[in-house]
């Protein structure tokens, strides 16, 4: 029976989750898994840490919450692992409003106070909190630990993080907090370990996945970030807008006459490269399309990516070094080397080989290092969730 944390995370477009032996001083995978809903019955897919498939179910759509789906893994691991090991379950939480700036042991009062910053996440903190409450229904003793996107980017200060508005407002919260910081934590600590030399350096930090944001990165700490009181800001999304004139908000309501809740549906769900292209909001998908407008969408892409990158050199006085993560981040080339082109002036060049094979280090003999490193949320859930443990329960290794 091994000592084990299951983490899991929640993102707008998947829910991933992993259950990590904590054993020894460093979390290591033991299986991982897709809560895939894209289908009309939801399937929960289990693999080893090799990729090798384990366990797969489906649930048929009446009961197709994915809280069912849960306790199927909470089932497996006790089947497969043995009951008892399990320690802690370890959340993505993508909004932590600004108390946290650190994970967090989840109580009902904090839940109830994360369910009510739902307005400032629509798309991720409801379906963030709901596994913590069916895991609170089915297993009411098992520990379930917060880990919040917002939480590294407390580093940020004025004026980056401040809106031109009235500062009543910044004084009941409303100010830039900035997300996928998980990620950004993870990239930031690998960075560290395989180019020491730039920890001090300035660099940015582009995750582009489905959500998409960058960091502006020095001596390991988020010194700007592009999404702000809500990851409805900066880049261009999957199905997201980014920046806009905050006039167009108040267009669409006067001139179209549309509700706040259906302004609130098109900035989500129906902008990003899903309203430009028309066809979808998935990256390989306007790849491999040969219509006018899935090229179009991927230019305004890339074309924000970098003009938001200049931003971010603009916080750091420079650019040193530039990072690449998430889906598209990792793994789209093309969309690479496309914002490499646009940065040539800040010294950005990508080496087309390199990036090509999709090596780490993709940078010709431009100044600034140019890196891909894969995101890992998953692992610093689990790198929280046993520093948490050792300060509750001392040292269990
Ligand atoms: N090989 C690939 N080429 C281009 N885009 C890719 C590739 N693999 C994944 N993506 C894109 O990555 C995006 C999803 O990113 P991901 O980080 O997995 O999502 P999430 O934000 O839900 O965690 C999608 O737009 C998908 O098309
Ligand atoms: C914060 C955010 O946009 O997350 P995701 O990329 O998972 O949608
Ligand atoms: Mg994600």
């Amino acid at each position: 029976m091994t000592a084990s944390v299951l983490v899991l995370n929640s993102g707008s477009s998947s829910i991933k989750f992993g259950l990590f032996d904590i054993s020894a001083a460093e979390p290591v995978l033991l299986c991982k898994g897709l809560l895939d809903e894209h289908e009309d019955k939801p399937r929960l897919i289990v693999r080893s840490s090799a990729g090798e498939s384990l366990f797969e179910t489906r649930r048929e759509a009446a009961d197709a919450d994915s809280g069912h789906l849960f306790a199927d893994v909470l089932a497996f691991i006790e089947h497969r692992f043995g009951a008892g090991g399990l320690r802690a379950v370890g959340h993505r939480i993508v909004h932590g409003g600004p108390d946290y700036s650190g994970p967090v042991t989840l109580t009902d009062d904090i839940i109830a106070k994360l369910e009510a910053l739902a307005p400032l996440a629509p798309l991720h903190q409801p379906r963030c909190l709901a596994p913590v409450r069916t895991i609170a229904t089915i297993r009411p003793d098992m520990m379930q630990i917060a880990c919040f996107d917002t939480a590294f980017h407390h580093s940020m200060t004025p004026p980056a993080n401040r809106f031109a508005i009235p500062r009543r407002y910044e004084d009941r919260g409303v100010r830039r907090y900035g997300f996928h910081g998980l990620s950004f934590e993870h990239v930031a600590g690998r960075l560290a370990g395989i180019a020491p030399q730039l920890v001090a350096k300035r660099t940015v930090i582009a995750h582009l996945g489905n959500g998409a944001s960058l960091c502006a990165l020095r001596d390991g700490r988020s010194m700007d970030t592009t999404m702000g009181l809500t990851p409805l800001d900066g880049l261009v999304m999957g199905t997201r807008c980014g920046t806009i004139d905050p006039g167009v908000l108040l267009y669409l309501q006067q001139h179209e006459t549309m509700s706040v809740e259906a302004v609130q549906h098109l900035l989500y769900h129906e902008s990003g490269l899903l309203g430009v292209s028309g066809i979808s909001a998935d990256m390989r998908t306007l790849l491999a399309s040969r219509e006018a407008a899935a090229r179009e969408a991927v230019d305004l892409f890339t074309f924000r990516a970098a003009q938001e990158i200049a931003v971010m050199a603009n916080t750091l006085g420079g650019l040193d070094c530039l990072v690449f993560t998430g889906g598209i981040g990792e793994h789209a080339k093309e969309i690479r080397s496309a914002i490499g082109e646009r940065l040539a002036w800040l010294g950005v060049q990508i080496d087309a080989a390199a990036n090509d094979e999709g090596r780490e280090r993709i940078s010709g003999d431009g100044a600034v290092d140019v890196l891909v490193i894969p995101t890992n949320e998953e692992l610093t859930i689990a790198r929280h969730c046993v520093a948490v443990l050792q300060t509750i329960e001392g040292s269990f290794h």
